[in-house]
């Protein structure tokens, strides 16, 4: 007898067909805030979706923030954690730890997971193969070591995409002297997404998307023309590590990435449902 499952997930799968091959050899970048990987349990989703993505052709480039295990750390070692407008203030012992949560702990737990899931992964951070060149920020306000990206060599990405890896990108880097620079996540993985030329810039968190309220999940703003940022920062509604985040959509949508969209890490599969179906989840930015 025909078992109805069956027939369902046979259907799924064709369903799916068109977007396997639209995406098909194209670069998706996804960026995985450390909001959204507080649970186990999802955190073994995402990991499974993206060697998903991997398995069916698509180039999966994941770039990790890990922003609650920075501070859980800080805290041990007894350093306040500040921030200015959604950014870390960044003496030169918080960079150190910045480092070691970024490049060691949290890029090869993601490692470790992707390989668990039958996944070929490569952990990088800005530093190897001289991928991010950063300077001190310049701006109203000192932050100290936090780096702004002047230039992305995409070559050790590319490199790690076409034998196979997914490259997993911890957002640190060094500059000339060896002095380490703390780079925003979300800012990292808009500037390698325009570097990469990439299909789709995927900034998974742990909120619906850009909300009117940010304390009302029901005021989702579904689509948002990137010439209606300056008026939503002035009335407000952009705030904290949000200005980052929008900031960087808009740069990605000015500098030619397709498709640029927040999503809500929670939702399970939330990036199959996003890349493989018309099902709009989250904001998208135009
Ligand atoms: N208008 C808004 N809509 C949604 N979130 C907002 C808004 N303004 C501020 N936020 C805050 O931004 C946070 C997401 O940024 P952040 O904490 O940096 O996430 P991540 O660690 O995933 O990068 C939300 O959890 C929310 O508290
Ligand atoms: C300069 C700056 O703010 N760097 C971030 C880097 C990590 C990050 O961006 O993590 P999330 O994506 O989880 O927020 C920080 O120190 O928290």
């Amino acid at each position: 007898m025909l078992d109805i499952s069956n027939s369902i997930k046979a259907q799924v799968l064709n369903d799916a067909l068109p977007y396997i091959q639209k995406y098909h050899d194209k670069i998706v970048v996804i960026k995985y805030g450390g909001n959204a990987m507080t649970s186990e349990e999802l955190k073994n989703a995402v990991m499974s979706d993206i060697v998903l993505l991997s398995l069916v052709g698509i180039k999966a480039v994941l770039i990790h923030g890990g922003g609650p295990e920075i501070n859980q750390m800080l805290q041990k070692v007894g350093i306040e954690s500040k921030f200015v407008n959604g950014l870390r203030y960044t003496d030169k012992e918080t960079a150190e730890i910045v480092r070691m949560v970024l490049a060691g702990k949290v890029n090869k737990e993601l490692v470790a997971l992707l390989e668990q899931h039958n996944g070929t992964a490569l952990g990088l951070c800005g530093s190897d193969g001289k991928m991010l060149k950063v300077r001190k920020m310049k701006g109203d306000d000192d932050l100290g070591y936090v780096g702004e990206i002047t230039d992305v060599d995409v070559k050790p990405i590319m490199d790690a995409l076409n034998n196979g890896y997914i490259p997993v990108v911890a957002t640190v880097a060094t500059d000339s002297e060896g002095q380490v620079y703390n780079i925003n996540a979300d800012t990292a993985a808009s500037r390698i997404a325009s570097a990469l030329g990439a299909e789709n810039l995927i900034l998974m968190t742990d909120i619906r998307g850009l909300l009117r309220d940010k304390d009302d999940e029901t005021s989702l703003i579904p689509e948002v023309n990137v010439s209606e940022v300056p008026f939503l920062v002035k009335q407000g509604i952009i705030s904290g590590g949000m200005i980052p985040k929008i900031e960087c959509c808009v740069e990605a949508v000015r500098r030619g990435v397709q498709k640029t969209c927040i999503i809500d890490g929670r939702i399970p599969h939330s990036i199959l449902i996003e890349i493989l179906s018309n099902e709009g989840i989250g904001t998208l930015f135009k």
